[in-house]
């Protein structure tokens, strides 16, 4: 490592805390220090120092077309000419509005923020709105931002941690957060019985992707339609990862299961800040100025972020979904391969569990609870991570994210990725 990339993070400490502006940028527990990039474009991504990486974190997940995709840039510097914020009405939202609800059945109106944390806080602050009731049910393992309520037994930066929780949350707020484990039926009913009434919603990532990849089967999430729907309870579908990634209308779309309330972020902002809470009008119109839920926002429904929005959409047509999965699965195959082969099997204990475009190297297949997770999955995978590093390949930081592939990583970048990793396809 050089250290061009060690000073800038030595001077980065000075300036902000753990020199990074959110946790999981911050290579805990690894043994080189973050790397500093200043330009992406495709599948890559380039450190200061110039050295190219296949990009595999690609923005935690809103790159879904690559980076630098040339009808997004245009349609952003044309947005550039026009002013970039105005506080005020504007038709830039009326057009991504449109488009999403015309495309979600279970979404009748929506409201734009600015990122996935502000649409789930919006989201239970809904939900409490509509029921009259206080108690969320979250799963262990489940991320949903960095919501005071949401940040017990979480993912994300703080899967793994013995406590998963945060400091600085009030006990009064952490008493209506109701963790049960994915998959718990007999405990999911339980709660309903000991918590009668006073359930405003159950949330749930439909395919959790913060603690790494536990996909659920859909007889789970047809339960908790069933048993929200039996007590008067909202189910809130979390699809800030999986919305337009999986399919166009999410995990939703792909179950045929409808969520009462579905929050939005990463793809439908194309890599602008945006996110977005989507309901039947009835849900809706309880928020301000309508309704009496207040919510708000200085620079929502931003009018670049629109239209950076609209044309990253426009282009994920069937076939490109098509596309991506044909190019996850080259990519997957290829690194199961390398991983059996590489140094005598050192890797060999690793699998790639894949869905859709998302991937998640892990030591076991079939995880989809937390005590599923084998122990020395953090420690293998530093090793593989470091690896990878040095070859150009860049995963995200941590063993607990997932991987993003984009269509940008086409069979050219397959080909670069074998032979990085010195691999005959
Ligand atoms: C499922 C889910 N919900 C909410 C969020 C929070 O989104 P943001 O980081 O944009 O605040 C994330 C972020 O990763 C997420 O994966
Ligand atoms: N999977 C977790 C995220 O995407 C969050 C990224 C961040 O908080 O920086």
């Amino acid at each position: 490592m050089s250290n061009i990339q060690t000073d800038l993070f030595t001077k980065s400490k000075t300036l902000v805390p753990g020199g990074v502006h959110s946790p999981v940028r911050s290579f805990k527990g690894l043994t080189s220090t973050p790397r500093f990039f200043k330009r992406a474009e495709g599948a890559y991504i380039y450190d200061v120092e110039d050295k190219s990486y296949v990009d595999f974190c690609m923005s935690f997940g809103p790159m879904i077309l690559g980076h630098r995709n040339p009808i997004v840039e245009k349609a952003l510097q044309e947005g550039l000419t026009r002013g970039w914020s105005y506080g005020a009405c504007e038709p830039y939202s009326l057009e991504l509005a449109e488009y999403l609800i015309s495309r979600l059945p279970h979404v009748e109106q929506l409201r734009f923020v600015n990122s996935g944390t502000e649409a789930v806080m919006t989201a239970l602050r809904l939900a409490r709105g509509v029921t009259g009731r206080n108690k969320i049910i979250k799963f262990n393992g489940c991320y949903h931002g960095h919501v005071d309520s949401m940040l017990i037994k979480a993912g994300s930066g703080l899967a793994g941690e013995a406590e998963a929780s945060s400091a600085g949350v009030p006990e009064g707020v952490a008493h209506d957060t109701l963790i049960l484990e994915l998959g718990d039926i007999a405990g999911l009913k339980q709660c309903f019985i000991d918590h009668k009434d006073q359930i405003a919603a159950i949330i749930i990532e439909p395919l959790p992707a913060n603690n790494g990849l536990m996909v659920q089967p859909k007889e789970f999430l047809q339960f908790l339609r069933d048993i929200t729907t039996a007590n008067k309870s909202l189910l809130i579908f979390d699809e800030v990862i999986s919305g337009f990634r999986v399919a166009f209308g999410g995990m939703a779309e792909v179950t045929g299961i409808k969520p009462d309330i579905v929050t939005l972020g990463k793809i439908i902002g194309g890599g602008l800040p945006v996110g977005a809470i989507g309901a039947s009008k009835f849900i809706m119109e309880h928020l301000a100025p309508i309704g009496k839920v207040y919510q708000a926002g200085t620079l929502s429904a931003n009018p670049l972020a629109m239209v950076g929005g609209l044309s990253t959409l426009k282009q994920m047509t069937p076939e490109a979904y098509k596309k991506i999965e044909e190019q996850t699965k080259k990519i997957t195959t290829l690194l199961t391969n390398w991983m059996k082969s590489y140094n005598n099997g050192e890797f060999a204990m690793f699998q790639v569990t894949t869905y859709s475009s998302l991937f998640w190297i892990v030591p076991k297949d079939n995880v989809t609870k937390i005590s599923d997770i084998p122990a020395n999955l953090t420690e293998n995978f530093n090793k593989l991570f470091e690896v990878m590093l040095e070859r150009g390949i860049y995963l995200a930081p941590n063993a607990y994210e997932v991987g993003f592939v984009s269509l940008a990583h086409d069979d050219s970048v397959v080909a670069d990725l074998a032979k990085r990793l010195d691999f005959k396809l």
